[in-house]
């Protein structure tokens, strides 16, 4: 064992320790601005709750909620006896895609425009023009649900686009997570006005840690500022991203007309601004004929690099068909080689149909990502691979659970392999469970249908399971297999909570326990010591949402208190401790003797485990009680008892009993080791802080900048913003930011918005850890 190291990643979020894929920082984005969700469902937004103080936060959903609080169906509930089904649509012609974006970058409007589309094309079969319809605006709340479902499934030129809802606001950062998580590509918005914004930047990092292909589209070009060749710089400068730009724009703000398509070498040109509006292909506008040759240029000596013929042919003068264009742009998008870059205005109607040609056209099919891994949920050292292939056995992963007003609630699941039919059986791999599958639920734009089986590539929603969670994987029971996990963040911030009667306390348990089943990356807690509920988020909308749900759904109204951060705990030297457990009582004692190093690690580096033992000192048995020992520890810092992170412990030495050692013993000499290594080895608190950006008109600047200073912010860059507005970018701790949407509202008239974002953990000050390990709440400026 000597050498051997166990590592456990520490999510950069929770701070806790995991041994799947890396995930991403958290991040919250407010704004003062008001939402426009109520003018165009004719709903309120969820109403607000005062502890949190954060009134203004705007809240946007497309899903109505009925009476009962529950999402609402649609009425176009397809119940038609089943057919057999088979595969339909090739796996080839599948995309599941996800639309990620800043909040307020468009995605709803665009995701509108490309349901309208794309359920116009299939219920009529035309593909690339529509019109628009009065018993449209009719549907439009059904539309609504279906945006917000997990999954919407819509056909494009014979194309089957299943699209995977991610939230704008990040507090539901986990929502972009289990997206990223089942799609196979992603369009990545941006305001043409304000270009590669924080949470665009957050997305694009999360998307490369999961190897997503993904196209851009630069939209609101008929916005007042629109710079479509500003958002391109910003994409290459702010992202590192390669973009080839296959679009540019025709006019700009109330100018925008439409698109020059740099395959095609066309013009695209809309006749009006109505949904459905007619477009038509025309010359290349003389103005803008010379640049669209020079991207002509630039695109085509970027995509001749990934196709030696085609190298060939060019350098002799020949210019690749469409048709060749397509297929090396598709080969170099899904490898990543570069970001397609495309144009218009969704609000507008412009652009909308060459994106949905771009998806299809670029974005890969189940069978061009790599296979699915997994492990034998026997031996998880034994690694399996299941390829999109409706042959091999079934599996999936159920990424998502949403209340439902009829069926109870649905799961959401991705087939990566094989079939999945109605009234069978599965095995749930993570429980060891088996599930009966009832209905099946294929999710389109205006209704929803029972389907009989779902094949490799589907997205379907089951009712009625009994024990899957978010995150878990179906399988057929002969051929089990455990796919990697969907790794969640642990909360940051904590408040306690509990109902205003004594007769909710029952439905507020109920409540607590639907709500975690749905959100994994919502806890909640028992403290006996102060006798209250703790409940703990990723931000103080997402508790302030699940606070709304619970009275809205579960119909318990309940106090709660301010919030308060989840800290994390570490070391800043090295210390090394002998520790013995030694107990003689009677019949067989207890011994355990053993030496363990514990270092400070980088930031971000979670918890190591190294065996240094030479010569069995402590035998190979023995160390599995060390490790678990040592692991219980970690999560309860000697300080606060917050979990401890960036340390490695290093079981050095020891000694064992022939008769009284047990792996028991050494699990608690390894526990004893932790208390005292941890308090010589300088222990610390580490605090979240948050990268905060605040655009605000330039006569509040100096207001924002000050009460920056007064929450320990440290101011990092200034600039401007289009509009005459400024931008701050600073590092605040998370404790200082609590109710800072109300204070940057009142501070500035509502006209400035802010987003923020984990940056990093670290040290708080000594005064404040003093406090913090007192048990004191640490004093905040707001
Ligand atoms: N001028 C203009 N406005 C647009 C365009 N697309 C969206 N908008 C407006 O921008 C605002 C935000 O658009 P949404 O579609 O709600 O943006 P979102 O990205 O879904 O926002 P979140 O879900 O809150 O993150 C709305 O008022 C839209 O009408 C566009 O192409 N041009």
């Amino acid at each position: 064992m000597a050498g051997d190291t166990l590592r456990l990643p520490v999510h950069p979020i929770s701070g806790n320790f995991s041994r799947n894929r890396p995930q991403t920082p958290p991040l919250s984005v407010f704004s003062t601005r008001r939402g426009s969700f109520a003018s165009r469902y004719g709903h309120s937004p969820a109403p607000r709750s005062d502890f949190f103080g954060n009134s203004c936060v705007r809240l946007k959903s497309v899903v109505p909620i009925s009476r009962n609080g529950m999402r609402k169906v649609s009425p176009f509930v397809s119940m038609a006896a089943p057919e057999e089904s088979k595969r339909v649509v090739a796996l080839e012609d599948y995309r599941n895609i996800g639309i990620m974006a800043h909040i307020d970058a468009g995605k709803t409007t665009t995701t509108e425009r490309v349901l309208f589309y794309t359920g116009r094309n299939y219920k009529i079969g035309e593909v690339h023009e529509g019109t628009a319809t009065m018993d449209w605006m009719e549907q439009e709340q059904e539309r609504g649900i279906t945006i917000t479902s997990a999954a919407t499934t819509t056909f494009w030129d014979k194309h089957r686009i299943n699209i995977i809802d991610t939230p704008g606001h990040v507090d539901f950062t986990l929502e972009v997570e289990r997206a990223l998580r089942v799609l196979d590509g992603a369009i990545c918005l941006f305001d043409s006005v304000a270009g590669v914004e924080p949470q665009s930047e957050t997305v694009w990092r999360q998307a490369d840690r999961y190897g997503v292909p993904r196209i851009c589209f630069v939209n609101k070009m008929d916005r007042l500022g629109a710079n479509f060749f500003r958002t391109r710089d910003m994409i290459i400068e702010n992202l590192g991203a390669n973009p080839l730009v296959l679009q540019i724009p025709i006019g700009a703000e109330d100018t925008f007309k439409g698109i020059v398509d740099i395959v095609k070498m066309k013009a695209v040109v809309w006749s009006g601004e109505e949904l459905g509006a007619k477009f038509a292909y025309e010359d290349i506008p003389s103005d803008l004929v010379d640049i669209a040759q020079e991207y002509r240029m630039s695109m085509l000596e970027t995509i001749v690099e990934l196709d030696d013929d085609v190298m060939e042919k060019y350098l002799e003068g020949i210019e690749p068909d469409e048709k060749t264009i397509k297929s090396i742009i598709r080969k170099g998008t899904i490898s990543a080689k570069f970001v397609p870059v495309l144009c218009g205005s969704a609000f507008k109607n412009k652009g909308v149909q060459p994106l949905l040609d771009a998806v299809v056209d670029y974005l890969p099919s189940p069978i061009d990502v790599p296979p699915m891994k997994g492990t034998d949920p026997d031996d998880p050292e034994i690694i399996i691979e299941r390829g999109a292939n409706d042959e091999e056995p079934f599996s999936g992963l159920a990424f998502k659970i949403m209340g439902d007003t009829f069926v109870g609630s649905l799961t959401f699941v991705r087939v990566y392999s094989g079939k999945l039919t109605a009234g069978s059986y599965v095995l749930n791999a993570n429980k060891g469970k088996k599930e009966r599958i009832g209905r099946l639920l294929e999710m389109h734009a205006n209704s929803r249908e029972d389907v009989k089986t779902a094949v490799a590539g589907d997205i379907v929603a089951l009712a009625g399971l009994k024990s899957t969670i978010t995150g878990e994987t179906l399988c057929d029971p002969d051929k089990p297999i455990v796919l990697e996990r969907m790794d969640f963040p642990d909360p940051v911030i904590k408040v306690a909570i509990e109902p205003k009667t004594k007769a909710d306390i029952d439905k507020m348990a109920v409540g607590l326990i639907k709500l975690a089943q749905e959100d994994p990356s919502f806890h909640f807690s028992r403290d006996e010591e102060i006798n209250q509920t703790i409940i703990e988020g990723m931000g103080e909308l997402h508790l302030e949402i699940i606070v709304d749900r619970l009275k809205r759904e579960h119909k318990v109204e309940a106090n709660v208190g301010a919030p308060q951060v989840n800290y994390r705990e570490s070391i800043s030297k090295i210390s090394e401790v002998k520790y013995i457990h030694k107990k003689q009582s009677g019949g067989a004692g207890q011994f355990a003797d053993i030496t363990v190093r514990f270092e400070p690690m980088e930031p971000g580096s979670g918890y190591e485990f190294k065996s240094e033992i030479k010569g069995g000192a402590v035998p190979k048995e023995y160390i599995p009680g060390v490790i678990k020992g040592l692991e219980e520890c970690m999560n309860n810092g000697v300080l606060a008892g917050y979990p401890v992170v960036d340390v490695c412990a290093a079981l050095v030495d020891g000694n064992y009993h022939d008769v009284d050692s047990s792996i028991l013993a050494f699990q608690l000499a390894a526990r004893g080791a932790f208390r005292d290594g941890m308090r010589k080895a300088g222990p610390r608190i580490l605090e979240p802080i948050m990268r905060v950006e605040v655009i605000t008109p330039e006569e509040h600047l100096g207001d924002v900048i000050g009460d920056l200073n007064s929450r320990r912010g440290h101011i990092s860059t200034f600039g401007d913003k289009p509009g005459g507005l400024k931008v701050v970018d600073s590092l605040v701790p998370l404790a200082e930011m609590f109710q800072y949407v109300s204070t940057l509202r009142g501070m500035t008239k509502g006209r400035a918005s802010y987003s923020m974002q984990l940056s990093k953990f670290d040290v708080v000050p000594q005064h404040i850890q003093n406090q913090i390990a007192n048990k004191d709440e640490p004093v905040t400026a707001s």
